[in-house]
């Protein structure tokens, strides 16, 4: 191996010196890449590497003639069967596709060029009719259907040889086991097997929380799904299908050619149930095709699946016939590639980024590599873990993947490509940003900035949340405007929210003086709330609205909830090791403290009640009816503050009803109550029955 990459590294001088052992020596290293990404499905270097590799064996062979053998990788299909899967002989081979490596137009111009003088044809003949299809990024397939019926499916393997994987191909759900009635007895359909970027996306995620291996991409996942022993596995693994052509086929009736186009072809295909893609299209000489290439490439990374490129097929199957095969592949075909979506390149260093959330990703900075149509220079590297596993440090030459619109990462590391000894990557003790602590809970691949409040990159998502209806319930302070005020660093912190004036506000592009005044307005109405509110408000991580209520019952103040012990917070209902653990660092933050200290210093208050064993039901048993809008309280809080007094909130009034709480535009209900004689309090009074009721309740 170690020979073999410094081939890969210094290449001019011995293909100069030596074309034999040059020869030699580049096809050892594509056999051996070839093995890994055919036979292990683990490929180590990226496609453009091997393709790389692979051209420059070319032009020495066609350089050399009289040193090709039948057995370089340029004159055979590679593969293997795997040990386990029966070998499958295919009935009709199946080839690989010569790639064009030109450019966008010479490329489509050089193959049409070809096909005219191959089939005899002058400039006064008609242009070619040609399909031109999407170049999927999975794994070729053949389906075999005897009657109608699906009886085997086989990988590529050598072009001779496949392996049987009809039980794992059962699993895919595009791919119909039953033709409809009347297609020909023996049907081999051929296509792709691959997976969805988002299914990609998905399982990886799945993988990465459960500490499991992750794939290097969408063909590399799906070629292992397709290939397991086990179809369990390969259910698990969402695949899907394109059908692109035909293998063996008896012909029906008369005997005579199924289909006189590859498109009629397809078409018929899709009608038998076969997925077809939507942007197959007949294109008319090399100008159509070069067009195809230009909008597929601009609505790639549009597209839910990976393709490396485009393959262009005369449409005529009697032209095919005639213009017949090479040894690896047709010569009616060819595909024309898109700029690469893995390349290798160098990391520089690896920082770390703090998410919205407090999600601390370790980043590559890489040496700029033009990979998936974009120079990047920073690539993810998703969690500690993941560096780990696979072994990424700084200096290495590591595979970069960006497809998509999905950030760019790092997928692997180049084997074999480290001088000396470089230490390996830790995670910082405090956050970049805020300095608080950084922890890692049991069970969590991710680690976490404790600083929530204090840390400016949790600033915004923090803000939102906190202004939330069901959190402090701030009207008018939305996305754009959190957006502003934190660029515009007039908010860094919760607090600051409530030293807002009207000035700074009104300096603030699009903000006209009567929006300012109501979302000040609403600041004011917000500083009178309940505990649970504020708690849930505060965005601890694993506190949702049910459990801050929770702790407000269990603790009755924010004080003791703060100096609760993990031992103590654990005896609330449904808190468990996790979220006590959490809670209990965060308010060991003293910027966490210091947040909640000048909020309420800034008027932020709620009805502080005593420990849930001895909380005052004053209002046990009784219904209470609220109606019209309150002149401090929303809705929600004074219903909570209620219901931690024990009353039940009803809808309408009735003889049952206890208290009907009346604030301005109360309308029918409260007309209802004076009819029936219940007793109407304003939001003052039900402040004092709650606080006179609770203060007779402690005496008592
Ligand atoms: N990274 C590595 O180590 C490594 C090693 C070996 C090969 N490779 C990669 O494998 C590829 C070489 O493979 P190849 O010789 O199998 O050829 P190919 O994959 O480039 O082209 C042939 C294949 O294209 C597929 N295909 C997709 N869409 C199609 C369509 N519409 N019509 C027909 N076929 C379509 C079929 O599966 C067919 O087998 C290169 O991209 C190379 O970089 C990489
Ligand atoms: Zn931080």
């Amino acid at each position: 191996m170690t020979e073999n990459l410094d081939l890969f590294s210094a290449p001019a001088p011995v293909a100069s010196a030596q074309p034999a052992i040059r020869i030699k020596a580049l096809r050892d290293q594509l056999n051996h890449w070839a093995h890994q990404y055919y036979v292990l499905d683990e490929p180590t270097v990226p496609d453009a590497e091997y393709d790389r590799v692979f051209r420059e064996l070319q032009a020495l062979e066609a350089a050399h003639p009289d040193l090709v053998t039948p057995d370089s990788p340029t004159q055979r299909v590679i593969g293997a069967v795997m040990e386990g899967l029966a070998p499958v002989r295919h009935a009709v081979p199946m080839l690989s596709i010569h790639t064009e490596t030109d450019t966008e137009a010479t490329g489509a111009q050089a193959f049409d060029a070809r096909v005219r003088r191959e089939l005899g044809l002058t400039d006064a003949d008609p242009a070619i009719e040609y399909v031109a299809e999407p170049k999927f990024d999975g794994l070729a397939m053949s389906l075999r259907y005897e009657n109608g019926r699906l009886v085997q499916a086989a990988t590529r393997g050598d072009g001779e040889v496949g392996e049987e994987v009809t039980h794992n191909i059962r699993t895919i759900r595009q791919i119909p086991l039953t033709l409809p009635e009347g297609v020909p007895p023996l049907l081999e359909v051929r296509g792709e097997v691959y997976m969805r970027r988002a299914d990609f996306d998905a399982l990886n995620e799945r993988q990465r929380e459960q500490g499991g291996k992750t794939f290097v991409n969408p063909r590399n996942a799906a070629a292992g799904a397709v290939r397991q022993l086990d179809s369990n596995i390969t259910a698990q693994r969402p695949l899907s299908f394109f059908a692109y052509g035909l293998g063996a086929i008896t012909p029906t009736g008369d005997g005579g050619p199924v289909f006189r186009t590859h498109y009629e072809m397809l078409q018929t295909l899709k009608s038998w149930g076969f997925p077809v893609a939507a942007q197959v299209q007949i294109a008319l000489g090399a100008a159509e095709l070069v067009a195809f290439h230009q909008q597929v490439g601009a609505s790639r990374d549009a597209l839910p699946y990976d393709i490396d490129g485009v393959v262009y097929k005369v449409n005529s199957l009697q032209l095919q016939r005639d213009l017949g095969f090479k040894t690896r592949e047709p010569r009616w075909a060819v595909a024309h590639k898109y700029p690469a979506q893995e390349m290798a390149t160098k990391v520089e260093a690896i920082d770390v980024q703090v998410g919205r959330t407090g999600k601390i990703t370790p980043v590559a900075r890489l040496a700029p590599v033009f990979v998936g149509g974009v120079t990047v220079t920073n690539a993810t590297l998703h969690n500690l873990f993941e560096i780990r596993k696979k072994g990424v440090r700084v200096g290495d030459t590591v595979i970069v993947r960006r497809a998509g619109d999905v950030i760019p990462e790092v997928v692997g590391v180049m084997p074999g490509n480290r001088t000396g000894y470089v230490p390996n990557f830790q995670m910082p003790k405090a956050c970049p940003v805020c300095g608080s602590d950084v922890v890692r809970e049991k069970g969590e691949a991710n680690h976490r900035c404790t600083g929530g409040l204090f840390c400016a990159a949790q600033r915004k998502e923090a803000i939102l949340h906190f202004a939330a209806r069901r959190a402090m319930d701030i009207e008018g302070l939305g996305d754009k405007l959190v957006d502003q005020l934190v660029d515009a660093n007039v908010i860094r912190t919760l607090p600051d929210l409530y030293r807002l004036g009207l000035t700074s506000l009104i300096a603030l592009e699009r903000m006209a003086d009567k929006s300012a005044r109501n979302v000040l307005a609403a600041l004011e109405k917000s500083k009178q709330t309940t505990l649970p509110r504020f708690l849930f408000g505060l965005g601890l991580r694993h506190v949702g609205e049910a459990t801050a209520k929770d702790l407000a019952r269990h603790f009755g103040t924010l004080d003791a909830i703060m100096d609760a012990s993990v031992e103590q917070l654990l005896q609330v209902n449904d808190v468990g090791p996790v979220v006590a653990q959490s809670l209990h660092t965060f308010f060991q933050q003293p910027h966490n403290r210091e947040v909640v200290e000048q909020l309420r210093a800034s008027g932020v208050t709620w009805p502080e009640g005593a420990p849930a064993e001895r909380a005052p039901q004053i209002l046990a048993g009784k219904t209470v009816v609220l109606t019209g809008t309150l002149p401090t309280l929303s809705r929600d809080a004074a219903k909570d503050l209620l219901e931690a007094a024990g009353a039940k909130v009803a809808g309408s009034v009735s003889k049952k009803t206890s208290y009907v709480v009346a604030g301005e535009e109360a309308g029918s209900k409260l007309a209802k109550a004076q009819e029936l004689g219940v007793p109407v309090l304003d939001e003052a009074g039900m402040l004092a029955l709650l606080q006179a009721g609770a203060a007779a309740e402690g005496a008592g």
